[in-house]
């Protein structure tokens, strides 16, 4: 049978109705070099019924891939007011994630966190995040230019330095490389247990790992032509390794 990937949704009102959604970009990737099968995880703490629970939904996957998205995590969540107006949220996604990240890691699925899902996850586990990372002195503005077509956007538009003896380290042979940056959020206090896998040339957390279980999470973009650039393929290689040994250890 083959490895089934779960993908959190976003909520999102598309007048009149609310919709479950999830970036195609990233069902490509996972179907492309995982070979997996991507199953939508919807809010399903939004129906009152409330009979699915999210270990209904952990037990039907054998991977958890957290995307991006223009949303951002609740300041509440880590005990801090809003910072400024106009910032998109997403509770139902917020609500599913918190929970879902922290019975993943639990249970030993293997999880790749992009961008919002770097942020959701240090939140999970006790960290806390700028809210706007371009308003604190000292570092850089970490934003896309959104005027300007997508493969710019996406595009490489700062170096990283990965940490040695971490999971980048493994699958990475070069100290540096370039990375895409589409993020106005950013890690501010590193969750306890979470390790810093890479960071930005300001100082900025740009990837984590927990030591000892299956999870990377990257505040770059590495599903953005993934097939093209060997350091975006490499991590997705490792989200498929993790996956056929979890897979592997259910069947012992
Ligand atoms: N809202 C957070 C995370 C930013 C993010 O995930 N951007 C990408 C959204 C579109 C996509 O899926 O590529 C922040 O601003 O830090």
């Amino acid at each position: 049978m083959v490895a089934t990937v779960g993908f959190p949704a976003c909520r999102k009102l598309i007048a009149p109705h609310y919709f479950h959604c999830v970036g195609e970009k990233y069902i490509h990737a996972v179907v492309d070099v995982v070979g997996a099968v991507p199953l939508l995880l919807p809010a399903v703490s939004e129906s009152k019924g409330h009979r699915i629970s999210h270990n209904d939904l952990l037990d039907n996957i054998d991977g958890l891939l957290l995307t991006g998205a223009y949303s951002n995590v609740q300041s509440s969540l880590y005990g801090e007011p809003l910072a400024y107006e106009g910032s998109e949220a997403d509770p139902a996604r917020d609500h599913l994630t918190q929970d879902l990240i922290r019975q993943a890691v639990s249970r030993g699925i293997p999880v790749l966190g992009i961008c919002r899902g770097i942020q959701e996850v240090n939140v999970a586990f006790g960290g806390s995040l700028h809210q706007q990372v371009h308003a604190v002195p000292g570092l850089q503005d970490h934003r896309e230019n959104n005027t300007q077509p997508l493969d710019q956007q996406y595009g490489f538009s700062h170096s990283i330095a990965i940490q040695p003896g971490g999971v980048l380290a493994r699958i990475w042979q070069e100290e540096q490389t370039q990375v895409n940056s589409l993020h106005g959020q950013g890690i501010k206090s590193l969750a306890p247990g979470l390790s810093v896998e890479a960071v930005a040339p300001d100082g900025l957390v740009e990837a984590v790992s927990l030591p000892g279980k299956p999870l990377l999470a990257v505040q770059w973009h590495p599903e953005w032509k993934v097939t093209e650039t060997p350091f975006y393929l490499a991590i997705f290689e490792w989200f498929k390794s993790e996956i056929d040994q979890y897979r592997a250890a259910r069947l012992v």
